[in-house]
C-alpha cells in the first residue's frame, strides 16, 4: 500500500529580482512523515516555507497541500495547514483560551465546534491548567505550546513549524520535541531547524538545501549511512603484509590503525567487504570485527552543505 502524499513541490523556484533564490525545489511529504528541513543561513528554507503556505508565491512550480493546488484552490489548500513561524503570532493581552478561540474561528471552525476544538487542542499541548491565564503572564515554554495549539486548532493533516524550540531552555525544549513526535502520529509534520541533534531526535526524515537547491532527502536511518560506503574498519589478529590486502579488488586505500587494524577506503562504486571476508577466512587472517564507521549527522551535513554547520547541540540543549 503506497502511503498518502500530503505535500507536494513540483519544480519549484523563486527569483527576486534577478537573483535566483529557489531552483527547481521537488519534494513529496506522506503521511505520518517528521521531515526535518536544514540548511546553512540564506538556503532558502524560509523561502520554501512560505511558498508552502501560501504567503509567498512560486516563479516557476506547483504545490499541493492535501491534493489541493495552492494556486488555483489558496483558501482550500490553506485550511490544509497549520503554521507556527518562527516568532509565534501571539497576543499577550488575551488569555490562552480566548486566543485560541479567535484562532479557531479564523481557522473557519464551526461556531458551535469552537470550544471543543479549543480544548482538544490545549489537551493534545498540555495547556489545560493555564487557559485563563494571560498569554503574556506563562513562561516561553508554554507560549510556544499555545503556537502549536493555533497551529493544530482545526486540525490540519500538515503542520508546518518553524524553528519550534529557540529560546527554550533545555526541559522545555525536552517537552517541546516529546509534543512534536506525539504530533507526527496524527498529522505530517515540517521542521524547520538548525539544530542537527533535534533533526536525529524528531524526524523520520531529513532533507538538506543549499544555495537554494536540494542535496539530499532520505529517511533518518538512512541518511547516518548515507555517506559510510566507502569506509570499513577492520581488525585482525594476524593481518598479512599490506600489499596483499591492498591488492583486494576494490580496496582504493588502507589506513592502518595499529594492533592490526585498518582503516579500508573503497574504490569509487566499489564493495569490497564479500571480498575481503573471503581473502580473510582463506588467508587465516583472525578477522575478529568488521565495522562500517557512521558519520555523524554533522559529518553528513558538511559533505552535502558544505558552507556551514548548524548548531549540534548549544549549550542549552546539554540536557534535552
Ligand atoms: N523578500 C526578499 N527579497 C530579496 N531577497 C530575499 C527575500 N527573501 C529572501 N531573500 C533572499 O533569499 C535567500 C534565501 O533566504 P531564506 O530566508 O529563504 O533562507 P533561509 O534558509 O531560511 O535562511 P535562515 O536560516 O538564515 O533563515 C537569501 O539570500 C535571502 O537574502
Amino acid at each position: 500500500m503506497t502511503a498518502e502524499v500530503l505535500v507536494e513541490i513540483e519544480n519549484v523556484s523563486r527569483s527576486f529580482g534577478n537573483r535566483q533564490v529557489l531552483r527547481d525545489v521537488s519534494f513529496s511529504v506522506v503521511k505520518g512523515e517528521v521531515l526535518g528541513f536544514l540548511g546553512p543561513n540564506g538556503a532558502g528554507k524560509t523561502t520554501t516555507m512560505r511558498i508552502l503556505t501560501g504567503t509567498l508565491a512560486p516563479s516557476a512550480g506547483r504545490v499541493r497541500v492535501g491534493g489541493i493546488d495552492m494556486l488555483q484552490q489558496p483558501v482550500r489548500a490553506k485550511a490544509q495547514l497549520g503554521y507556527l513561524p518562527e516568532t509565534p503570532p501571539l497576543n499577550r493581552d488575551l488569555t490562552v483560551d480566548e486566543y485560541l478561540d479567535f484562532c479557531a474561528r479564523l481557522r473557519r471552525v464551526p461556531g458551535r465546534q469552537v470550544r471543543a476544538a479549543r480544548e482538544q487542542a490545549k489537551a493534545r499541548c498540555g495547556l489545560q491548567e493555564v487557559g485563563r491565564r494571560l498569554i503574556g503572564n506563562i513562561s516561553k515554554g508554554f507560549q510556544q505550546r499555545v503556537g502549536i495549539a493555533q497551529a493544530i486548532i482545526h486540525n490540519p493533516p500538515v503542520v508546518i513549524l518553524d524553528e519550534p524550540t529557540v529560546g527554550l531552555d533545555p526541559i522545555q525544549i525536552q517537552e517541546i520535541r516529546a509534543l512534536i513526535r506525539e504530533l507526527g502520529q496524527a498529522h505530517s509534520v515540517i521542521l524547520s531547524t538548525h539544530i542537527l541533534s533535534e533533526v536525529q531526535a524528531i524526524c523520520s526524515h531529513v532533507q538538506i538545501i543549499r544555495h537554494g537547491e536540494l542535496v539530499l532527502k532520505a529517511g533518518i536511518d538512512e541518511l547516518a549511512t548515507h555517506l559510510t560506503g566507502a569506509h570499513l574498519e577492520i581488525a585482525l589478529r594476524r593481518p598479512p603484509p599490506a600489499d596483499q590486502l591492498s591488492g583486494i579488488p576494490g580496496i582504493a586505500a588502507l589506513h592502518p590503525q595499529g594492533e592490526g587494524r585498518w582503516l579500508v577506503t573503497f574504490q569509487a562504486g566499489a564493495d569490497p567487504t564479500d571480498a575481503l571476508v573471503h581473502s580473510a577466512a582463506i588467508g587465516d587472517w583472525g578477522l575478529y570485527e568488521l565495522t562500517r564507521p557512521r558519520l555523524s549527522l554533522e559529518e553528513v551535513f558538511l559533505e552535502l552543505a558544505g558552507d556551514e554547520v548548524p548548531e549540534s547541540a548549544p549549550a542549552q540543549e546539554q540536557a534535552a
